[in-house]
């Protein structure tokens, strides 16, 4: 199924708009689980077992993987989410780009090697660095926009023909780079303000939303300035804040505990 299609089904039937991110770090690990591929894939997967019932999706984050050499663990994990949880769909969290030719092997990488069913993308590189993903209509282009770190602003903000550069990112995914419909935007729940700006240039395209929990942003804002008027639109992703819940044995719960948390908070705003 493509993944627009697929997103929408699971934000009906979860009721939640909550993107559960898998960034493993094994300095937080609890004490059961060893920093090798298989306690990378067994803790994660524990989380996104414990988690799944209050997901739209999930996002693993590949720098968290491949940086402990657990390319094996990041692969078996997507394998397990599709099997497990059939109809989530899953985010590889990527920020891919670059010129044609490699961004052609890291559409492979992200579609065909992992088998995501979407992955994020870095657009100032301009449309050639991102075609290879935006070509493959079935899957999603999860695009940066006005990212969530401090230093978004510094040029992200720069202002060109009266505008930000972050909003012409978003009119122009919206109005040139979408043509085959699969793209979403990814906005930081830390700049509140940013993201009703760009909900009002891009109508009803998905938003991806990191910053809240860890980085502080306020999720009920994120809903009453971006969400679509159906009160949906939105995949709030949260990472540290649910996978590291609690260190102890009833790590699992204490994530359990803190998705469904998100997802009731942002579900009273949604009204
Ligand atoms: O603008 C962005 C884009 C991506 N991220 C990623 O989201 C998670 C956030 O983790 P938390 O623990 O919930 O803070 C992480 O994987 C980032 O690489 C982002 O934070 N901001």
């Amino acid at each position: 199924m493509q993944f627009m299609q697929a997103l929408k089904d699971r934000w009906s039937s979860s009721n939640s708009l909550v993107c559960v991110g898998l960034d493993p770090e094994p300095a937080k690990f609890p004490r059961n689980f060893a920093g090798d591929e298989e306690g990378v894939f067994a803790f994660c997967r524990d989380i996104a077992d414990a988690t799944a019932q209050y997901a739209c999706a999930f996002k693993p984050q590949i720098a968290h993987f491949a940086a402990l050499g657990a390319e094996g663990a990041l692969t078996r994990l997507i394998a397990h989410l599709h099997a497990a949880h059939p109809g989530v769909p899953v985010i590889l969290d990527a920020k891919r780009g670059d010129i044609g030719s490699t961004a052609e092997q890291y559409a492979r990488e992200a579609f065909d090697r992992y088998a995501a069913d979407a992955v994020t993308a870095n657009p100032y590189l301009g449309r050639d660095s991102v075609q290879p993903f935006l070509d493959r209509a079935d899957r999603g282009v999860v695009i940066l926009c006005r990212t969530s770190n401090k230093g978004a602003g510094d040029l992200q903000d720069l202002v060109i023909d009266g505008r930000p550069l972050y909003q012409h990112v978003a009119e122009k995914v919206a109005n040139e780079w979408n043509t085959h419909g699969n793209c979403a935007l990814v906005v930081g729940a830390t700049w509140p303000e940013q993201l009703r700006e760009v909900r009002a240039i891009i109508g009803d395209m998905p938003i991806l939303v990191p910053g809240v929990g860890a980085q502080g942003g306020d999720a009920e804002a994120v809903v009453r300035n971006a969400a679509t008027k159906d009160g949906m639109g939105l995949l709030v992703s949260s990472s540290r804040a649910i996978l590291y819940a609690s260190s102890g044995d009833d790590y699992a719960e204490a994530a359990a505990r803190a998705a469904r948390e998100l997802r009731d908070t942002i579900n009273a705003a949604r009204g």
